[in-house]
């Protein structure tokens, strides 16, 4: 059988935006599971998928995330991770994972999401910490996570380009209990609604100025389109480690 990509979280939106995206591309995929099974390709569990793929392909949730590792790490098989939400444990398990195997986890696998934060890194360089930074973000009605995965590594991009390193610095997520702005600190806000692919404002405001830095996703294609080319990256043979999209990208 060709060695294709294995995907989980095949019947969500985006597992059907990747499945699209690959017969687009001419790309194989070996198999696709949801939380209860096959949803193409013939193999019912994750392990046994992992052991036939050239590359795993996750979006699909957080509390999925410790199998699809433990069946990636026991087939030594490549995992570009698209799933947000994930918490501090969830980063451990994959840093412990990454010593075994090579995994890109990327919370926006768009090509001018990845731009987006080197620009957004350079400006908080420029600008340095006076300038205040707030991150707004609106996805669709189904969305589970708030702030999105793309609005917080925006934060951190600011925070590395303020040369704080990226655990320095506090990020705010609760601009809704109101009080005095906190110098230095990046505050998030999230809009939920409708069918809305996925639009981010990031603004630096100064004393009479501001820099309105953004993007608007205009379909999943996009996401759908990367992840494939960040499995192909992946499945040309990397070694263990954490990856990011710059990686793929040639701009690491
Ligand atoms: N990195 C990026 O560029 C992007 C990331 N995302 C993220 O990807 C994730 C998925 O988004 P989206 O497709 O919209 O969400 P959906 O809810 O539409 O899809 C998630 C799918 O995962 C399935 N699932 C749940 N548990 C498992 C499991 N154990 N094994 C395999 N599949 C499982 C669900 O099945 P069931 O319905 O049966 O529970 C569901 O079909 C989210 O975290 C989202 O934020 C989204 C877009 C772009
Ligand atoms: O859930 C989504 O839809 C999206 N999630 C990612 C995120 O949390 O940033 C990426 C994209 O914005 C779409």
């Amino acid at each position: 059988m060709t060695q294709g990509f294995g995907l989980f979280g095949a019947g969500g939106r985006m597992g059907l935006a990747i499945a699209a995206a690959a017969r687009e591309a001419g790309q194989p995929l070996a198999g696709g599971l949801g939380r209860t099974g096959a949803v193409f390709g013939p193999f019912e569990d994750a392990a046994a998928l992992a052991g036939a793929a050239a590359a795993l392909i996750d979006f699909s949730t957080p509390e999925a995330l410790e199998g699809h590792l433990d069946a990636a790490i026991a087939a030594g098989t490549p995992m570009l991770i698209g799933t947000t939400g994930l918490g501090a444990a969830h980063q451990r398990l994959i840093d412990r994972a990454a010593e075994r195997i090579a995994l890109l986890p990327a919370a926006n696998t768009a090509l001018g999401v990845t731009v987006l934060a080197a620009l957004v890194e350079q400006a908080a360089r420029l600008l340095g910490p006076e300038w205040d930074c707030e991150i707004l973000d609106m996805h669709h009605r189904h969305k589970r996570d708030a702030p999105s995965g793309t609005a917080l590594l925006l934060g951190a991009a600011v925070h590395r380009g303020r040369g704080a390193g990226e655990a320095a610095g506090r990020d705010r997520l609760d601009r809704m209990a109101g009080g005095p702005r906190e110098a230095g600190d990046i505050y998030y806000a999230a809009l939920r609604g409708g069918s809305v692919a996925g639009d981010h404002l990031l603004v630096f405001a100064g004393e009479g100025e501001r820099i309105e830095l953004g993007h608007r996703a205009e379909s999943r294609a996009i996401f759908a389109r990367g992840a494939l080319r960040a499995a192909r990256w992946l499945a040309e043979g990397r070694a263990p480690g954490r990856y990011t999209m710059n990686h793929v990208l040639g701009l690491a």
